[in-house]
């Protein structure tokens, strides 16, 4: 069953339409991207779901509640794309706070606070936050958003910014709160990692929706795998390079009928390539044809 809904929803700041006609569900366990480049509406569309930005108009149910209820906002937790932080106080201090405001009484708090601590390898708990890194402050974010042990993670570009080792080290941690049953939802400008962690993503352009699925049904709708043959001898359509013949089709079938035509011309196939598009190649060919679709 679904735990989070999102049907036809809107944001207009003044007369400015910053999403518009967003409706999808997401499954419980799931790990959900929204992916788009700046201005495409992210931070709006996450931001109605976590309930700090009212729709001008559709709704959205988050685990049984309408966003920004008291009873969902229990079960939910938020990490904002900029997140400041206290800065005069040590992690533990800020995060037992938190967890003061959720109610979460002390003894299961300093218990949860010390597990997500461990598990994020933070180190300085007891340095001021305005003393540490900004990986670590990122970190410190996370565990906050954990503090009321939540159903249902928002994540605003989680990793945006950070090192590579920390941005990993996040993304990993990411697919271990799912793996726990919890269900993520998170926006990222690092279409790797939505790649390689997302059950299902929507990628967002100027406020819309222009294509959902699985990394996979979004690729064979959007060009999906190439060959690469290359040839002593021409196809018909090769491409002359380094001495040899490239050519590109997208059948198993025309691969073989490539091999066939070219020893019949006396030549033969040295090597075939497996193209897969990255998100990023198909994200770039779907935002242009949307933008084609505009003039
Ligand atoms: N409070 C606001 N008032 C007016 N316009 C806003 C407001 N918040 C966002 N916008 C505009 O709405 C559009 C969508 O912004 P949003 O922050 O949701 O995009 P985004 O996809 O998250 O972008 P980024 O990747 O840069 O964070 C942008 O054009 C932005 O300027």
């Amino acid at each position: 069953m679904a735990i989070l809904e999102v049907d036809d929803l809107r944001k207009e700041y003044g007369g400015f339409v910053a999403v518009e006609g967003s409706s999808f569900s997401i499954e419980r366990g799931e790990v959900f991207g929204v992916v788009g480049p700046n201005g495409a509406g992210k931070t709006t569309t996450l931001k109605m779901l976590a309930g700090l930005v009212e729709p001008t108009d559709g709704h959205a149910v988050v685990a049984g509640h309408t966003p920004g209820e008291p009873a969902m906002q229990r079960r939910l937790g938020f990490l904002p794309e900029e997140s400041p932080l206290y800065e005069e106080m040590t992690a533990v201090e800020y995060l037992s706070f938190f967890a003061d405001l959720y109610g979460v009484p002390d003894s299961v708090a300093d218990e949860r606070i010390a597990a997500s601590l461990d598990r994020l390898e933070l180190e300085h708990r007891d340095r001021r936050i305005g003393n540490v890194s900004k990986g670590m402050k990122r970190k410190v974010a996370i565990a906050r958003a954990l503090v009321n042990d939540p159903d249902v993670l928002i994540f605003d570009e989680p990793a945006s910014g950070l090192d590579p080792l920390t941005t990993n080290y996040i993304i990993e941690f990411t697919r271990e709160l799912a793996a726990e049953g919890k269900t993520v939802v998170f926006s990222a400008h690092n279409l790797f990692h939505v790649e390689s962690i997302c059950d299902r993503v929507v990628i967002m352009n100027d406020g819309r929706i222009i294509a959902r699925g699985s990394v996979e049904e979004i690729r064979d709708a959007h060009g999906g795998t190439e060959y690469h043959v290359y040839a002593t001898a021409d196809a018909g359509d090769g491409i002359a390079e380094n001495g040899h013949y490239r050519h590109v089709v997208e059948e198993m079938a025309a691969v073989e009928s490539i091999r066939e035509t070219v020893q019949a011309a006396g030549g033969r196939v040295v090597d075939i390539e497996t193209k897969t598009p990255t998100l990023e190649e198909i994200f770039l060919e779907v935002a242009g044809d949307a933008a084609e679709a505009d003039v």
